[in-house]
């Protein structure tokens, strides 16, 4: 048996710009993806069957739609695979914040699977597939930190600073499509030009809507600001302040409100998941 086990680590958006709407509905975006070094964990074993069997850590998570599971079939019935595969999911980010867990575990399967099941998939045609399962897909896939335009799939590498981040949950759900739909999101934002965007000034656009529509946001979001610029990822809820040093990142954390999880992470520009499959394929494979 043939087992591989991956990190899926978080995202954050340094800065979220809406610059117009395509007809289908979706937005045209322009934004920087950049890694946190906390990660999910996913175990791929191989199995002779075509079954895809899951489980899932958080039984919110453990079913049968989700995005790990459905990326396990994409490929399956792309290549008509006739082996199948038992994946555990051990889900340590917090999810449906903007932090991308779900995208992130999505990519991890797509690139494992291509790996188990030898399907010899490039990486412009598994971001391709990934972008079916969701526009935060391709990003993990590439696995470089990336200034993004289209709906997130059109990305280029970049190397931004890599500061320690105090990230917080205020644990409000958002809904990604709700907050898409709202007439008051600004949707009109000038296009930057990407080699200068550290120069420009940047927002996340949905930081007004979400400050007036959760209060509970706001305040987290005002509170963290005392200590460094401060700013929402994705749609929310998780915001993130950037600190010089771990120290300073964990003294904050240590005088966070009890309402409200947080965590210490680090900036990466490089994806765990894309390192640890360029470095020692045979390694990860136990017989
Ligand atoms: C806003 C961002 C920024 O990174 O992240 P999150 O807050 O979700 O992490 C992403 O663009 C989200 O990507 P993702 O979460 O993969 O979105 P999807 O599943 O593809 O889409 C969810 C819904 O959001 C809307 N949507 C999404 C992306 C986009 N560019 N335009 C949209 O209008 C659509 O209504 C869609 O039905
Ligand atoms: N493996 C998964 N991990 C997290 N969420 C998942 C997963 N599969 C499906 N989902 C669904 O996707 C939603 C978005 O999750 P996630 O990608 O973590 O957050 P976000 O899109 O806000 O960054 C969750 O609320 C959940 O319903």
């Amino acid at each position: 048996m043939e087992t591989l086990v991956l990190p899926a680590p978080a995202k954050l958006n340094l800065f979220l710009h809406i610059t117009g709407r395509r007809d289908d509905g979706y937005h045209e975006l322009q934004s920087v993806f950049q890694f946190l070094d906390l990660h999910d964990v996913l175990s791929f074993t191989r199995l002779t069957t075509p079954a895809i069997e899951f489980q899932c850590s958080a039984a919110a998570l453990n079913t049968a739609d989700n995005l790990v599971v459905r990326a396990a079939q994409l490929l399956q019935t792309k290549q008509s695979v006739k082996q199948g595969v038992r994946i555990i999911l051990d889900k340590r980010l917090p999810y449906g914040g903007g932090l991308g867990g779900g995208s992130s575990d999505a990519a991890t399967t797509l690139l494992a699977l291509n790996r188990l099941w030898d399907l010899q998939f490039n990486e412009d045609q598994l971001a391709e597939l990934g972008l079916q399962l969701g526009a935060d897909v391709p990003v993990f896939v590439r696995g470089h930190a990336a200034f993004a335009e289209g709906i997130g799939e059109q990305l280029y590498p970049v190397q931004p600073s890599s500061p320690w981040y105090l990230v917080i949950d205020p644990g409000v759900h958002i809904s990604t499509a709700t907050l898409f739909q709202h007439p008051a999101l600004q949707r009109d934002c000038l296009p930057l030009a990407r080699e200068t965007w550290q120069q420009q000034t940047t927002q996340n656009v949905f930081e007004p809507l979400v400050r007036e529509l959760y209060p509970e946001v706001a305040k987290a979001l005002d509170w963290l600001v005392e200590y460094a610029p401060t700013r929402l990822t994705g749609t929310g809820a998780c915001l993130f302040g950037a600190f010089e040093s771990q120290e300073l990142a964990r003294a904050a954390l240590a005088r966070m409100p009890a309402q409200w999880n947080g965590f210490v992470a680090r900036g990466l520009n490089e994806s765990p998941v894309c390192q640890q499959l360029r470095q020692a394929s045979t390694d990860n494979l136990t017989n």
